[in-house]
């Protein structure tokens, strides 16, 4: 999967990526370590007082007052440990979900620029998976990672200074479980990552199957390909588990071999405490504080080398999501041979590939003046919707250049009808367009007439849920679309109408009053569409075989003409639609 998903950004991209990332959030941070220090200390005064209290019974000096003011210090220091604690965990898990927002958006506003063709051999389900099950597994994780690292970090280094103060052999005793805990560690770092991101990679897979399952409904149903699908999905759900049960599996062998350590070290420290009292090196006060000291370490010491574990998970999703964020650099270097500087279209040289076998494009030259409106002809096949793809900008040609404006419209072949208002699916591209702007554009692809039969007028919900438009009414909607979002180049490859419907003729006219004065590129499925453009390309196989207007291309008697003549034989007039 990997190879062909989307870019998965390395450890290093991604820790620079989150030292940008906390710009502004840096004092916050800061206040997070400092507040967790506090706590982890006011957590070591009990250890510290016992072994007072210990050594002032056994010399026969406690009285009712230490055991008072003991008691009050432990019962304070427990307090404030709580609430610096929890004001710790809220202010960081507060600032790392601002820092989850910014790159989720940022995330987002990239995904809308990469290249489709980017996007398409990893899958939608790879995209939405990163910007969903990783944003959660982060969110989940991410909060208790620094108070974990400095609370957990200060109290092992507090206790381990304090052991030694009591007697440096307790603190001797401690080494013999650094080889373990190193060895655990680089065991677990060696292991964890790639299980956690063949976990990850999982669940774009499964994403995937649920979202061509859903997609695909209509097919699915009228194939009865059901069960088919549900297996499918079924599978793809079941590599999830197993993924994340081998990720369960490591991480029980980590914290195995962590309780074999905690078994190492009390034996340690239970031998140290019994050869220094009977040798009188330490006081039973101060091998109790030694003792509580290192019980009291077990839990640090786990939970600081459980943060590897959170941290290789958010580190697999985090270099996920930073993945696509920074895919937006050679995505755009890849485009870099399309530029967007120029008021007209300037194409030379263009070849493109979507494998290595079959081109589906070769040495394209071609320009589109503003105003000038070019049609694309050709046989199923020959290559007019990849061309306007890499016109538009959605493709990145293999190599060759292609100039175009910046503001640059496509009208695909499906058109999608958003849940919610016509106004609503009007002003998506002019948020501030007045109902009077609104009906003009409609007026100006002879769709007003259509809004004002609907029961609510502009306000009449479709989509989803709503009002059903037809395929065409849908293509009329986009084109008034265009009209509000007026571009400098207009590129449609709409084939919504069959030829002589009626819904052709009404279709054609309101494209041509759509691109009517801008730049256009029309990929012609009905012919009467290209009779009324100011230039034609024929296509044959990915190449230019014939251009010049529909007039001469008639006179040449070439393949243009040829085309013409199957296209528009039976018809009483082939133009009569246009
Ligand atoms: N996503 C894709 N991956 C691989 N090959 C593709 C892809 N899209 C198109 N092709 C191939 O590229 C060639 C050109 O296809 P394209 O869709 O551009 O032709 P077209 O002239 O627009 O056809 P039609 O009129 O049927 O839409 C065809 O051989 C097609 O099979």
């Amino acid at each position: 999967m990997s190879d062909t998903g989307l870019p998965i950004a390395s450890g290093r991209t991604s820790m620079r990526f989150a030292w940008r990332l906390s710009r502004g959030h840096r004092a916050k941070l800061l206040l997070v370590a400092v507040l967790g220090i506090g706590s982890a200390a006011a957590g070591l005064v009990s250890p510290a007082v016992i072994g007072v209290l210990v050594d002032a019974v056994q010399s026969g000096t406690a009285d009712g007052r230490l055991v008072l003011w003991s008691l009050g210090l432990m019962v304070a220091a427990a307090v404030l440990g709580a609430i610096g604690t929890g004001v710790t965990v809220v202010l960081a898990a507060r600032t790392y979900h601002a820092m989850l927002a910014q790159l989720r958006e940022e995330l987002v506003a990239t995904a809308m620029h990469l290249p489709q063709g980017m996007v398409e051999r990893a899958g939608t389900g790879d995209l939405i998976s990163r910007s969903s099950d990783d944003v959660s597994e982060i969110a989940d994780a991410a909060p208790a990672i620094i108070p974990a690292f400095t609370m957990t970090g200060f109290t092992i280094a507090v206790s381990l200074i304090g052991m030694t103060a009591v007697d440096w052999w307790f603190g001797l005793a401690l080494i013999i479980l650094l080889p373990i805990y190193v060895l655990t560690v680089r065991w677990y770092l060696r292991t964890a990552p790639q299980i956690y991101q063949a976990e990850r990679a999982a669940m774009s897979d499964r994403a995937q199957q649920l979202m061509e399952s859903q997609r695909g409904f209509d097919t699915i149903t009228g194939f009865q390909l059901g069960q088919q699908r549900h297996q499918r999905v079924l599978t793809a759900s079941w590599s999830v588990v197993g993924h994340s049960l081998r990720a369960s599996t490591v991480q029980n062998m980590f914290f195995g071999r962590l309780n074999l350590a905690e078994f190492v070290g009390l034996a340690a420290i239970l031998l140290t405490g019994f050869i220094a009292l009977r040798t009188g090196q330490s006081t039973v006060g101060g091998a109790t504080t030694a003792a509580l000291l290192f019980m009291r370490l077990f839990g640090p010491i786990n939970q600081f080398l459980m943060v590897f574990d959170t941290l290789q998970s958010v580190a697999a999703s985090l270099n996920r999501m930073i993945g696509v964020v920074s895919a937006d650099g050679p995505a755009r270097s890849q485009v870099a041979r399309s530029s967007t500087e120029s008021a007209h279209v300037h194409v030379e040289n263009v070849h493109f590939h979507y494998d290595e076998q079959s081109p589906a494009l070769r040495d394209i030259g071609l320009s589109i003046q503003p105003g000038e409106s070019l049609a694309v002809v050709g046989a199923s096949g020959a290559g007019k919707t990849t061309l306007a793809a890499v016109i538009a900008g959605i493709h990145s040609p293999t190599s060759g250049t292609v100039t175009r404006p910046e503001r640059t419209v496509v009208i695909s072949q499906e058109t999608h009808v958003f849940a919610g208002s016509v106004a609503d699916n009007l002003r998506l591209v002019k948020v501030e367009a007045t109902d009077k702007e609104l009906c003009e554009a409609l007026e100006t692809v002879h769709a007003l007439s259509l809004v004002r039969t609907l029961p609510d007028g502009l306000e009449t919900r479709v989509g989803q849920g709503g009002t059903p438009l037809t395929s065409a009414q849908a293509q009329q909607l986009a084109l008034a679309r265009l009209v509000l979002a007026n571009p400098d180049l207009a590129v449609l490859d709409e084939a919504t109408a069959e030829a002589e419907s009626a819904e052709s003729g009404l279709l054609d006219r309101a494209a041509r009053a759509a691109i009517s004065g801008r730049a256009s590129l029309i990929v012609a499925h009905r012919l009467s569409q290209a009779a009324s453009c100011d230039h034609i390309l024929v296509l044959d196989s990915g190449v230019v075989v014939e251009q010049g207007n529909h007039a001469d291309l008639l006179a040449a008697d070439g393949r243009y003409a040829r085309l013409w003549e199957a296209w528009s034989r039976g018809r009483v007039s082939p133009n009569s639609d246009s």
